[in-house]
């Protein structure tokens, strides 16, 4: 087994500042038990499938807090008061690997899935998986939509794969899926090419249908004020 197993699996970050008391930390997914071991074994992959994703090194993830912080947004301006955002710690060139997603990889039945969930991502439609980070996830979880903050998104979630110990694949090791949030590329024009400077709030796009969904959930739950937030978001 390669040090890079070894580290991936042993890598524990501190719980970083401004994380919230009443969510658990995580330093790797964890997994609901509806989760088959069929479909844990599809989400590892051989050496030759990762054409064209990431390979997320030991070292990256365990200087993750070098590169991303969560912090607590003062600006009323901003459309998140008063919640928290993922800020970067050091200047981050165009495609760099910022974080993976943490959290509970969960099943996409209705009895295995939190519909009350805002941190549900998709890990890989086909196997129909998803990792939540509402209870449990690491800073990622504070990363927020791009609307009403800045005039377009500067990174974007990107399938990646880790190396992980495995006594069945040959080498002892073998290649699994995950989630991270990367910088966004330069893009043709080169519009991007600065990638995210050191302090800069990281936003993605969570797609209108994320807040096509809000809406409906807060007409259900007559929430005046998640309907106004979801509202706007799709008006921007
Ligand atoms: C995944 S969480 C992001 C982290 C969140 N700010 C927090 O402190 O937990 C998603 C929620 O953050 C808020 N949010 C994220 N981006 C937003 C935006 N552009 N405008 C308004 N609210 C936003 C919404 O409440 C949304 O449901």
């Amino acid at each position: 087994m390669s040090d890079n197993v070894t580290g991936n699996i042993k890598t524990q970050l501190p719980v970083p500042s401004n994380w919230p008391e009443d969510i658990a930390y995580l330093n790797d997914l964890t997994y609901s038990a509806a989760v088959t071991s069929e479909q844990r074994t599809a989400l590892g992959r051989t050496t030759t499938d990762l054409e064209g994703h990431a390979r997320i090194t030991a070292e990256q993830i365990a200087t993750t807090q070098s590169r991303a912080r969560i912090r607590i947004i003062s600006d009323p301006k901003h459309p998140a008061h008063k919640q928290r955002g993922l800020f970067t710690a050091s200047d981050l060139p165009p495609d760099s690997f910022i974080l993976l997603y943490q959290g509970h990889v969960h099943t996409n039945s209705l009895s295995d899935t939190n519909s009350k969930s805002d941190y549900d991502l998709s890990l890989d439609r086909l196997l129909d998986l998803s990792v939540d980070a509402c209870s449990s996830g690491n800073e990622s979880r504070f990363c927020n939509d791009y609307r009403g903050i800045t005039e377009r998104p500067n990174a974007e979630f990107r399938d990646c794969f880790i190396q992980v110990p495995s006594e069945k694949r040959a080498g002892g090791s073998k290649w699994e899926r995950r989630v991270g949030i990367f910088v966004l590329s330069a893009g043709n024009a080169g519009l991007r090419k600065k990638g995210i400077r050191e302090g800069e709030e990281v936003c993605v796009s969570y797609g209108k249908q994320y807040w096509e969904s809000r809406k409906v959930v807060a007409g259900f739950r007559k929430d005046a004020e998640m309907l106004r937030v979801a509202t706007a978001a799709l008006e921007l």
